[in-house]
């Protein structure tokens, strides 16, 4: 069967020409309609042709352009950002983008770290969540008029993942019902919040409350870094921009310290603590509730990973498709890489966990919104389990993703390590979300904690009912249970699958909570002997959120069964989520023979079908990848381009290079002339 209808996408960038005629035959062998996919990605023809729309005006607007990037100086790329926001809001203003929907549309099509995110997505959503109805009143017109820009402060040069070791002070002073705000150690200098070191005009600060010498922990607090009139820093601050990173060039990620900056009382949010005219404190009703808009990141972080791993795999598929090497036999045409079985067992498995996670990106979507809707009506209950779920997801899909993309990059060789693959600053961009949001590690032992605890509690009161996806701990007899997928066919069975997945998280957690007792037994306290189960910890946390991810996928596709979609998709997702369920019990095998849950006699068949889905996915990676619907401007890839004029578009490109501007190097009269010239 062929694609349903060809995508209405331009195709920029890429030189134009006949398409590569390996592309073309591949797109027409696909075996489901690729629209139809696109449609189930994106939900439904109408927003895909909404987003296209958007897309399409992105990719034909030169002041969007990306292909000049890698010759641009740092500060020229900052510019270059600056330029683009301005733009996105004449758009905004032009086609009447007003609903945060269609911009956040817009700034996905964009595609670029403009130093508007942290306004759009940790600022305002801050005064969303943190700020009284009257501060919302106050501050979120004109935020989102952009007639101010705000950022989040939180990480100090001393302290990030440890917020309450934070060290900036905002003590009250009654006499004048005003805050001051004081960096007293250098390590209290704020470092690193992104576009605060020459953007932002105002920022929330994280800073531990002092009230009549008595401390109150960290609190939010809206303070103006610079003037609306001329963009100097205001008195009292001292703010820049923290220098070269590995990349993120186009962001202004800053650092700030105060000497003794007064702020009126109501600039701390208050929503849910409050300190009164008399310096009276209020407690939050739930200690972490000021944390709530990192949760909210990290669910965003969680939904992103899906794309950005989706976007690696787009650029290497079409790639390995154009690129051939070597014939089989002497005399034979010249085999497409991807033909090859390790070139599929490297690229494959990251096409299934794009999908997989397309599905945990839903997922967090939906226990965020219910979570919200809580916390309106003052309900914290369901925090502990969204904030160990979020930071457990945020954590396994970003180093998944980040992996992934490093794996696509190697996978196209020579051209791979290119800047014109569009791979390195893919990579380079993506990786700090392992770090930022929470370190990934630091994110872990909270789950692990989280799932420690329900174990333990479960274990002291059986019939003890755990909600959905931490439901196993209350089930201590499946760790006698062994699998019994003994053949190539019991293994695509999805309840042989989530039944292994269980069955390691439980392990691992179960013996977590052993070892932790064996340290206490040994003499240690409570605190000493959870540092003696770190590194284990990881690894609970990892299997527990890989079990969420499958389980949501295997979920997904029976819903999407129940609601009547065709059988050639249905039948592609399925082969997908079996790769992924299979290929990350192969990976981590260890942890399944470990304990006896596998043996060779379940090894055997499962390498055999992992080959075997490996060669059900060739006929339609392709298809699979166009599913995701993106255009050259978003892949900025001479790899990856629609029309596999591969070799063209990195000629054309290189042309580019400043260094080619001349036919002889700069340099050359100084450097190369005298040792060529000079006598033997
Ligand atoms: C839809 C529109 C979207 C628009 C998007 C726009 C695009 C934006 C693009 C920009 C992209 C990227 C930009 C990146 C920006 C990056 C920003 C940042 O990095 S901001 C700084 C982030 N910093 C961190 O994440 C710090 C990590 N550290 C922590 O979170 C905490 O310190 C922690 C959790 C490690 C420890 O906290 P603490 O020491 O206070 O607590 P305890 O360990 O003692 O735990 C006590 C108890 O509380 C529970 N707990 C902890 N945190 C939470 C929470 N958040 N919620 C609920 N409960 C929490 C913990 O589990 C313990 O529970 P207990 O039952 O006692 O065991
Ligand atoms: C690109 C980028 C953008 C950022 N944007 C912002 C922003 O907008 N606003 C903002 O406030 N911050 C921002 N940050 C800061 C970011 O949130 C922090 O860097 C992050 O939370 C990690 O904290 P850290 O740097 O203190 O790491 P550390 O905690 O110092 O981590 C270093 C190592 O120590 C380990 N470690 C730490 N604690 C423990 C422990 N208890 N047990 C065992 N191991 C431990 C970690 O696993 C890690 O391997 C940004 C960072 C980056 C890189």
């Amino acid at each position: 069967m062929s694609s349903s209808s060809k995508p209405n996408l331009p195709v920029t960038n890429a030189v134009n020409g006949p398409p590569n005629a390996d592309l073309v035959r591949e797109r027409g062998a696909a075996s489901f309609p690729v629209r139809d996919l696109t449609y189930l990605v994106y939900g439904g023809q109408e927003r895909t042709e909404h987003l296209e729309r958007i897309a399409n005006m992105v990719a034909s607007d030169p002041v969007f352009r990306k292909t000049d990037r890698f010759f641009l100086s740092r500060t020229e790329q900052y510019r270059r950002s600056l330029e683009k926001v301005r733009h996105y809001k004449e758009l905004i203003a032009k086609h009447n983008l007003h609903s945060e929907l269609d911009q956040q549309d817009l700034r996905q099509a964009i595609d670029e770290d403009l130093p508007i995110g942290l306004h759009v997505g940790m600022f305002i959503p801050t005064i969303v969540g943190q700020g009284t109805d009257e501060q919302q009143k106050k501050w979120l017109p004109l935020a989102r008029a952009y007639k101010i820009i705000g950022t989040y402060a939180q990480t100090e040069l001393g302290h990030g993942s440890f917020i309450r070791g934070l060290e900036t002070v905002a003590t009250y002073d009654k006499s004048t019902q005003e805050f001051v705000l004081n960096s007293p150690t250098l390590t209290a200098t704020k470092w690193w919040p992104g576009a605060l070191g020459k953007t932002s005009t105002h920022c929330v600060v994280f800073a531990r409350l002092v009230i009549s010498d008595r401390e109150c922990g960290v609190h939010p607090f809206m303070v103006q870094l610079r003037s609306l009139e001329n963009h100097e820093p205001l008195k009292g601050i001292t703010v820049g921009d923290i220098g070269p990173k590995f990349a993120y060039e186009t962001m202004d990620n800053g650092f700030l310290r105060f000497d003794h900056v007064r702020i009126p009382r109501d600039h701390m949010l208050m929503r849910f603590a409050q300190v009164a005219a008399d310096g009276t404190y209020s407690t939050p009703p739930h200690s972490k509730v000021s944390y709530a808009t990192m949760v909210f990141m990290r669910a965003y972080i969680i939904g992103t990973a899906s794309s950005t791993l989706a976007k690696a795999v787009t650029i290497a598929v079409r790639y390995s498709c154009v690129r051939k090497q070597f014939p089989l036999r002497s005399g034979e045409p010249e085999q497409q890489i991807l033909n090859y079985q390790n070139q599929q067992a490297a690229l494959f498995p990251l096409l299934a966990t794009a999908y997989a996670f397309h599905f945990t990106g839903n997922y967090i979507r939906q226990m965020y919104s219910d979570f919200v809707r809580g916390m309106r009506a003052q309900d914290f209950s369901v925090l502990p389990e969204m904030h160990a779920t979020s930071a457990g997801l945020k954590s396994l899909t970003t180093w998944i993703a980040s992996a992934g993309i490093e794996t696509c990059r190697a996978s196209c060789g020579g051209h791979g390590y290119s800047k014109l693959s569009g791979l390195p600053s893919l990579y380079a961009n993506y990786i700090p979300a392992c770090t930022y949001e929470g370190d990934n590690t630091v994110m872990c032992f909270q789950l692990a904690r989280y799932l420690l605890k329900l174990y333990g509690k479960a274990q002291a009161k059986p019939g003890l009912r755990l909600p959905g996806n931490v439901s196993y701990l209350e089930k201590s007899t499946l760790l006698d249970e062994r699998c019994d997928a003994s053949t190539e066919e019991l293994w695509l069975d999805p309840a042989r699958q989530l039944h292994a997945y269980r069955n390691r998280a439980l392990r691992l957690v179960a013996n977590c909570a052993n070892r932790l007792v064996a340290e206490m037994q040994k003499g240690k306290d409570e605190v000493l002997a959870v540092e003696a189960i770190k590194s284990d910890m990881v690894k609970v946390a990892k299997a527990h959120s890989y079990y969420v991810v499958l389980n949501n996928f295997v979920n997904a596709i029976e819903q999407l069964r129940a609601s009547g979609t065709s059988t050639p998709i249905l039948r592609v997702l399925k082969t997908l989520c079996d790769l992924f369920a299979l290929h990350f019990i192969q990976a981590d095998l260890g942890d399944f023979l470990e304990y006896g849950y596998l043996s060779s006699l379940h090894t055997e068949p499962l390498h055999a079908q992992i080959r075997r889905l490996l060669e059900a996915i060739r006929p339609d990676a392709v298809a699979l990848v166009d599913a995701f619907n993106f255009t050259d401007h978003a892949l900025g890839s001479a790899l990856g381009v629609h029309n596999g004029r591969v070799y063209e578009t990195l000629f054309e490109w290189a042309q580019q290079e400043p260094l080619n501007k001349t036919q002889v190097a700069p340099g050359y009269h100084e450097y190369i002339k005298p040792f060529l010239l000079a006598k033997m």
